[in-house]
């Protein structure tokens, strides 16, 4: 069942606990995993290089719980449609399957883009491989 409403409740909180004061880009992304939904914010460093994106917190704060699989991801940030960076779609391709669904939201929370993971990564690599 989808938590989507929820998840896009959680995503708008979490982004304004964002540390964010060099960028000033705020990010919140909120994930579920059998119904429960885990969090996270962007959380910027001086040394600009060690800064974390929201996603990573949420996929943290989700290991935490003892979860391992994504069933749907929401990301909150800027204007336009905030897809997750590179670093994150393999994060989470981790932790998901390729149809896994990314929901891109507003701060009003309207939904501006929803992609696949398999659309945001293809072909990628993951655990399989390590067989
Ligand atoms: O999907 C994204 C894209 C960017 N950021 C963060 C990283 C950095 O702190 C700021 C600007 O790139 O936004 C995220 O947390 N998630
Ligand atoms: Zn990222």
């Amino acid at each position: 069942m989808s938590v989507l409403p929820l998840l896009i409740q959680e995503a708008i909180k979490a982004r304004a606990k964002a540390y964010a004061p060099y960028s000033r880009f705020s990010v919140g992304s909120a994930l579920s995993c059998d119904g429960l939904i885990y969090s996270g914010c962007n959380v910027e460093n001086a040394a600009y290089p060690l800064g974390s994106c929201a996603e990573a917190g949420a996929i943290s704060a989700m290991i935490m719980a003892g979860m391992r699989k994504i069933d749907e991801v929401v990301v909150v940030g800027g204007d336009l449609p905030c897809t997750p960076c590179g670093g994150c779609r393999q994060k989470l391709r981790e932790f998901a399957n390729p149809d896994l669904k990314i929901y891109m939201v507003s701060a009003q929370g309207d939904v501006l883009l929803v992609r696949t993971l398999e659309q945001l990564l293809p072909d990628s690599f993951g655990p399989d491989h390590l067989v």
